[in-house]
């Protein structure tokens, strides 16, 4: 903890009365800014605007400077910020800083829109005496260049991370995470004010497995909030409307906000995913807005996807607007209700927060103690549809691999004759390369027939487009599912090691299955398997009930491709790369240039391996003869 954190202030006014004008001026300047030069800021601009920024200091907050601190590995990064984990030098405790680039914030007007997050979070840290599951800003400094915001660190990612990762949550993890969210918003809608942007980013966990609602950045304060309270002074209190208040944005920000989103699509439809239909329609904008939110993660939690989807903004916001719901099959049918419930257009009559708490979904929840309850581990679950069960992993404690030991607790090999997996299909037998025949030994000549053998399959097999430079080990339809939605996929196992997906329909490569030395194959049934890899597990269900045969392929290429693996993963993790190969899309090209680098680093190994090996008969030659 922070050594002079301030005393949290129980009476009044923490700051002078002219603060909030002095913010409204600063709003002023900046307006002003941004109808100049959108590319360059000028100096003068620029130290007014810094002038401006150290008279809004709240008072009483430690006074710190970035070199009490050591920054260590960056968190993540928003539209205008990038967050580290730091340490403070004198007491070794971590923070978590956000660090801001003045000239970026004045370029895109948004120096009164931060200056209005600090407001709020420093309120509800030090005025309303913070609260468990909302981030804290502890202090708040700044240097000629940059602006800080030292928080609390919360370390185990978000929500949106957890929701990649799994899929989707049973109804009890789904139940905890909204029970913690409705606490969170009852905290600040006590304290007035709304967080206006709630959505699974936005959702942080903390190591304990509590949530941490974070980025107040459209947040308002809203009704009689007693703005000395606040430390600003009672002047405000009559524009707490919220044009012009410290704590506020007003409409035409956010729409202007999601104008600039609309040319970066993905910041937009990401935001726009969970915007209320009245903060599209000039309505009534409250707490009832963050029940909306919590409505579509609730919604987001059980099937896998947001409530409302569409090819373009327009048609998002059209069903938006209309609250256009639609339940996949495996929807819990009383669940169904109870979201239907949320997510009506009129914030009148949407069901509340107090409502909400009382519904019967809730009813063990111990809302007294809910700051002390253990949180759920969460589990790679896959929900019951299609005529499928639901299956969770029972992956924790079981080491990676898929060998002969593990292979019969899998697959039940030995007593029980009806969990056998099934005879090879017709989709097997297509694919001739069953690990098996690889494994075989054979001499060298037999060897480089059966390559030979292998390339002329190989080049008669339509899907060899995808993968040109790579032997197809094995391939199949199998439907990839996520939460209550499944796709059919081509998927292909290939030499390099690759394993590819392909949608048929836009013939394209959808994604790659990346390889990691912890990857884990896990079998369910003969129709049914997962892949867990450390961003996301794959539930995977193969209509020709080859799973086991896919299970021991996948797993031989894991064996026989380990050292790359090992290599690349090791790579990454030191260049701080893992996300970009392991987590974000690629592009067929970067696909092509990553397998020829592969193919490449296989052949210089073994290249080296011959010359050592040769090297060494040499030697053992020359002994011989002396
Ligand atoms: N207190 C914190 N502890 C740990 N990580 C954090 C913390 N606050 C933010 N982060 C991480 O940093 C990322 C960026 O946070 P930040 O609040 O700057 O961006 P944002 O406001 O969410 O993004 P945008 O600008 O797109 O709205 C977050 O997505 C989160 O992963």
């Amino acid at each position: 903890m922070m050594k002079d954190k301030p005393p949290p202030s129980t009476s009044g006014s923490t700051r002078s009365s002219h603060d909030g004008s002095q913010t409204d001026q600063l709003c002023e300047t900046t307006m002003k800014l941004s109808l100049q030069s959108t590319t360059t800021v000028s100096k003068h601009n620029l130290m007014k605007a810094q002038e401006l920024i150290t008279q809004t200091i709240q008072e009483g907050c430690p006074k710190r400077s970035p070199s009490d601190f050591t920054f260590l590995t960056s968190l993540g990064e928003g539209a205008y910020s990038q967050v580290f984990r730091c340490k403070e030098n004198e007491t070794d405790a971590a923070f978590a800083i956000k660090v801001l680039q003045k000239d970026h914030l004045l370029r895109h007007d948004k120096m009164d829109a931060i200056i209005r997050e600090k407001n709020i979070l420093l309120y509800l840290t030090q005025t309303c005496e913070g609260h468990p599951f909302i981030t804290q800003l502890y202090t708040f400094f700044h240097d000629s260049a940059r602006i800080y915001f030292v928080m609390n660190l919360v370390e185990a990612g978000d929500l949106s991370e957890s929701l990649c990762h799994f899929g989707s949550f049973d109804s009890a993890t789904t139940k905890f995470f909204a029970s913690e969210i409705l606490v969170g918003l009852q905290f600040l809608h006590e304290h007035n004010i709304i967080h206006r942007d709630l959505k699974p980013e936005n959702v942080l966990i903390q190591q304990n497995g509590h949530i941490s609602l974070a980025d107040f950045g459209c947040a308002q304060a809203f009704g009689e909030l007693v703005l000395s309270q606040a430390g600003f002074s009672d002047d405000d209190q009559a524009s707490s409307k919220l044009s012009d208040s410290p704590f506020s944005t007003s409409r035409d920000d956010y729409y202007r906000e999601q104008e600039e989103g609309s040319e970066r699509r993905t910041t937009f439809v990401g935001t726009a995913l969970y915007v209320s239909p009245e903060m599209l329609s000039d309505g009534d904008v409250g707490p009832q807005t963050d029940i909306w939110g919590l409505g579509c993660i609730m919604y987001q939690c059980l099937s896998g996807q947001p409530p409302f989807r569409a090819v373009n903004q327009y048609h998002l916001m059209k069903k938006i607007k209309n609250a256009e719901l639609m339940f996949p099959e495996g929807f819990p049918k009383d669940l169904q209700e109870l979201v239907a419930s949320i997510l009506v257009v009129d914030p009148n009559n949407r069901i509340t927060r107090e409502k909400l708490k009382d519904h019967q979904f809730f009813h063990d929840v111990d809302w007294v103690n809910i700051l002390t309850a253990t949180p759920p581990v969460l589990h790679a679950y896959c929900p019951a549809t299609f005529g499928d069960q639901e299956y969770y992993s029972t992956v924790d404690g079981i080491e990676p691999g898929f060998d002969d030991r593990v292979a019969p607790r899998n697959l039940n090999f030995g007593n029980d004759s009806t969990s056998q997996p099934s005879t090879p299909s017709n989709a097997e037998a297509k694919n001739p390369f069953v690990p098996e025949k690889s494994e075989k030994q054979s001499s060298k000549s037999d060897a480089r027939a059966e390559l030979a053998e292998k390339w002329k399959i190989h080049n008669q097999n339509e899907w060899r487009v995808y993968t040109p430079q790579n032997l197809i080990l094995k391939y199949g339809y199998l439907n990839k599912k996520r939460g209550l939605f499944a796709r059919r996929r081509m998927f292909l196992l290939t030499e390099g090691p690759h394993l590819l997906y392909i949608d048929e329909g836009i013939k394209t490569i959808k994604g790659e299955i990346p390889w990691t030395p912890c990857m884990q194959v896990e079998y369910k049934n003969p129709g049914t398997f997962f892949i867990h890899t450390p961003n996301r597990v794959y539930y995977l269900f193969d209509p020709e009930k080859t799973a086991a045969e896919w299970c021991k392929a996948i797993e031989a290429v894991r064996k026989q491709y380990a050292t790359v693996i090992e290599d690349i993963f090791t790579e990454a993790m030191r260049d701080g790369t893992f996300g970009d190969i392991y987590g974000k899309k690629k592009t067929r090209k970067e696909m092509v240039r990553e397998q020829k680098a592969l193919v490449r680093k296989q052949e210089q190994k073994e290249k080296e391996a011959l010359k050592a090996e040769k090297k060494a008969a040499k030697k053992k030659a020359k002994q011989t003869e002396k």
